[in-house]
């Protein structure tokens, strides 16, 4: 772990007791374990809620990473052979231990990410519910039988683990998306590689002390943690070892092409959850009051910074001002800012002066554009330098501004005006990302229609919340491959073997 002094420097600049410390660790975990750098190198890790070094986290090598996939394919080797029964077991120990630790792996999200600790809970809980989910599905990976055309053979099929696999996650929800990846991963009966993001490792590492307490094969889960540089060094590794036979991403939609096109050069399976720009729709019969609670959940949780939430609202021109009205009452009204570590604080700042500075671009863009700002649109210098407020503005042609190209991930949001359902249809769909969508109708033919016409690999009807651990996530377009939870986010880990017995 890193030096003593270190650590309370770290313990004493929160307001919470670690009921077990030795879960924070600067340490990357390879073959089973916990090392630092070997050149001695490390890289901070910065509090959002003031940008200060909360700690420093060993920034591994090339030299690291390729010893880690080599532990893992040992590992993976032994792990397949147990049997899904024993694969669950080990699969529930593990899932007790995270839900155990709970009080601390918030306070460590908080702690790296700047959420609010009752956010914190929700996000480790959402990481919990797909270790249960994928509990209920590791007995359930079922084959087949098929009729085969030459009718003396029987064919079968069966789904066997892959191997290693690599996993590249974000920081945006550091317990879920880790959870969601490599407990899938694992479930399958693969051994992992992950690389956790550079502003959010410390999740990672406390996922894997818990790990390490199961009887797994040592070197089934390993965790390399590296700074942005290091991470180019790490991800060029994991697309070019033959070895890994999977490289599981979510991120940006550039990385994720960069990273695809590289694994391409082997053919290596790739799953993607990339970018999203999701339109959220209020046509003429929704209830205004349910539409205005789904948009401000939709685009203000995580303070506006998850691939699903809204990017461009668009609202019925006949409704558009008793809509901007009463979300503006609402919002005014309904968030709790200060300290993060306050549970009756409801929004965080965002995760880093990056954040800031491309929310406030898209503030300003739209402004000198012609948008007014109707709610928010400054920071909360007395919390802190990254504490964004819920911001919406209207007027101005929505199409030209930044915010309708490029995901804001910060809480500003535009609102546009639109007059028939096919004219909307066609706006939300102009964009190359694919991922969620969103719209509030009473009809329900139009449900069916427009729910058919939106080209998001995810559509929320009536509901600013998609995201639960038994539906497929993922998108179409540039917004990614694959999906992730659901009993498609398990089998995705899997190849397909048929095998062919003549009688
Ligand atoms: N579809 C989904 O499920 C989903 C979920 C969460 C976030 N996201 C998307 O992620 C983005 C925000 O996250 P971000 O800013 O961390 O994205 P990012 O693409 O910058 O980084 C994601 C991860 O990739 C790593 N990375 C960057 N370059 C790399 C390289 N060359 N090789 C290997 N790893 C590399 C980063 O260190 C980080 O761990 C948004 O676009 C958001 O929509 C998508
Ligand atoms: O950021 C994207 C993932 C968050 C979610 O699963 O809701």
């Amino acid at each position: 772990m890193g030096s003593m002094s270190e650590l309370n420097v770290l313990l004493k600049r929160i307001p919470y007791k670690f009921k077990t410390p030795s879960l924070l660790d600067s340490r990357a975990f390879i073959g089973g374990r916990w090392t630092p750098a070997a050149s001695g190198a490390t890289f901070p890790v910065y509090d959002p809620a003031d940008n200060q070094v909360a700690y420093k986290i060993a920034n591994v090598s090339r030299a690291e990473v390729k010893t880690a996939i080599g532990a893992a394919q040992t590992a993976s080797k032994q792990y397949k052979q147990l049997t899904h029964r024993n694969r669950k077991n080990l699969l529930r120990e593990w899932t007790n231990l995270i839900k155990g630790n709970r009080d601390d792996l918030a306070a460590i999200c908080t702690l790296e990410l700047g959420k609010p600790i009752t956010e914190s809970y929700t996000t480790v809980d959402y990481g919990i519910s797909f270790l249960e989910w994928f509990d209920g599905e590791i007995e359930r990976l079922y084959g087949e039988t098929i009729p085969a055309a030459r009718g003396s053979n029987r064919i079968m099929t069966s789904r066997e683990p892959q191997g290693v696999v690599a996993a590249v996650t974000p920081w945006n929800s550091p317990v879920a998306m880790i959870l969601r990846k490599v407990g899938a991963a694992i479930s399958a009966g693969n051994a992992v590689v992950l690389k956790p993001a550079p502003e959010t490792p410390m999740c990672a590492i406390a996922i894997a002390k818990l790990f390490e307490q199961v009887d797994y094969p040592e070197g089934t889960l390993n965790i390399v943690t590296g700074d942005a540089a290091a991470s180019v060094d790490i991800g060029d590794e994991m697309c070019h070892n033959p070895a890994v036979r999977h490289l599981s991403f979510t991120g940006s939609t550039s990385v994720g092409k960069f990273l695809n096109t590289e694994c391409a050069k082997h053919l290596k399976k790739t799953s993607m959850e990339l970018g999203g720009n999701a339109p959220f729709i209020v046509f003429e019969d929704a209830n205004i009051e349910k539409a205005v609670d789904g948009l401000i959940a939709c685009k203000f949780r995580s303070s506006g910074q998850t691939c699903v939430c809204a990017n461009r609202a668009f609202v019925h021109h006949s409704i558009i001002e008793e809509f901007t009205e009463r979300l503006q009452k609402t919002v005014d009204g309904l968030f709790k800012y200060g300290s993060v570590w306050d549970p009756d604080v409801n929004f965080g700042p965002l995760y880093s002066s990056r954040g800031v500075e491309k929310a406030k671009a898209h503030q300003e863009d739209a402004v000198s554009k012609g948008a007014k700002i109707i709610s928010g649109g400054f920071i909360k210098e007395d919390l802190g330098p990254n504490f964004y407020v819920p911001t919406i503005l209207t007027g101005g042609p929505s199409q030209e501004m930044r915010s309708w190209t490029q995901e804001t991930f910060g809480p500003v949001m535009h609102l546009t005006p639109f007059e028939t359902e096919e004219e909307v249809i066609k706006l939300a769909n102009t964009e190359e990302s694919g991922l969620a969508s969103y719209f509030y109708t009473e009809d329900i033919s139009r449900v069916w229609r427009v729910s058919e016409a939106l080209e998001t690999g995810m559509v929320g009807v009536r509901t600013g919340l998609v995201s639960a651990c038994e539906q497929p996530f993922g998108g179409i377009k540039e917004s990614g491959i694959g999906r992730e939870g659901s009993k498609f986010g398990v089998e995705d880990y899997t190849n397909i073997k048929s095998i062919t017995v003549g009688l």
